[in-house]
């Protein structure tokens, strides 16, 4: 595994504790929700990557930190998380300053429900070892019609939920969960799976208001120290 700094310092350090180490590569949309998350709260991270491509995913020293063997896994300090989800609900509550959960029930819901449509109902769909495997097994072209119709079902189901609470943001004015898991998912739904984002009004006009953010922006791939 190889060992960097983020190419973007943020300046807030986890409070006065050890500091957060992120176990991320750069193409995967489950470590970019806490990549942008990270960014989002200031909180500064280093960032170790875990090369997916060349099987580092799968070495006894990472299956110690994860034994379902994905990224991204969070360090801070003898505290280990292993999923996305968990992740930023943990973030959440260590590290309050710019929340990413409204206080209103009913929009917290709403974040949550969209948070985990998309971490339960589209990306494991399309996921690398799930794509490996339908490659094999029922070729390139099926494999790529699967997954495209599972993120249109998936965004067709999140954007009739957004319809009546997304302003510029998936629930309003301020960026929250929702659009920490949607911005990443809608950028692998077009670029690797050339989704039509006309199709879904509402999720496009969230994402290009993310895209504005910088923090979206450090967050993304081409960014990262492993970027190839
Ligand atoms: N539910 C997990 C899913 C993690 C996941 O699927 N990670 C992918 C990258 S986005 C991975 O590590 N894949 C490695 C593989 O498929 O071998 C989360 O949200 O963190």
């Amino acid at each position: 595994m190889e060992s960097s700094s983020p190419k973007k310092n943020y300046p807030i350090d986890s409070a006065s504790g050890p500091k957060l180490i992120l176990y991320s590569y750069w193409q995967s949309s489950c470590a970019w929700r806490v990549r942008f998350a990270l960014n989002l709260k200031g909180l500064s991270y280093e960032y170790r990557s875990v090369n997916l491509a060349k099987g580092e995913q799968f070495t006894p020293e990472f299956e110690k930190l994860n034994p379902l063997m994905y990224v991204p896994v969070l360090v801070d300090g003898d505290v280990v998380i292993s999923d996305s989800y968990a992740i930023l609900l943990y973030l959440e509550e260590k590290y309050p300053c710019k929340a990413l959960l409204p206080v209103d029930p009913q929009l917290k819901a709403i974040n949550l429900q969209t948070a985990s449509i998309v971490s339960s109902s589209i990306q494991p769909l399309h996921m690398l070892s799930l794509s490996k495997y339908m490659a094999q097994k029922v070729g390139p072209e099926d494999q790529l019609s699967w997954g495209q119709s599972n993120i249109e079902q998936g965004f067709l189901a999140i954007e009739k939920l957004l319809k009546d609470f997304a302003d510029r943001y998936a629930t309003g004015k301020e960026v929250y969960l929702a659009d920490v898991f949607l911005a990443p998912q809608i950028s692998v739904a077009t670029a690797r799976f050339s989704i039509d984002m006309s199709k879904f009004p509402t999720l496009n006009r969230v994402y290009e208001t993310c895209k504005a953010l910088p923090e979206f922006q450090s967050s993304s791939p081409e960014k990262q120290p492993d970027a190839m």
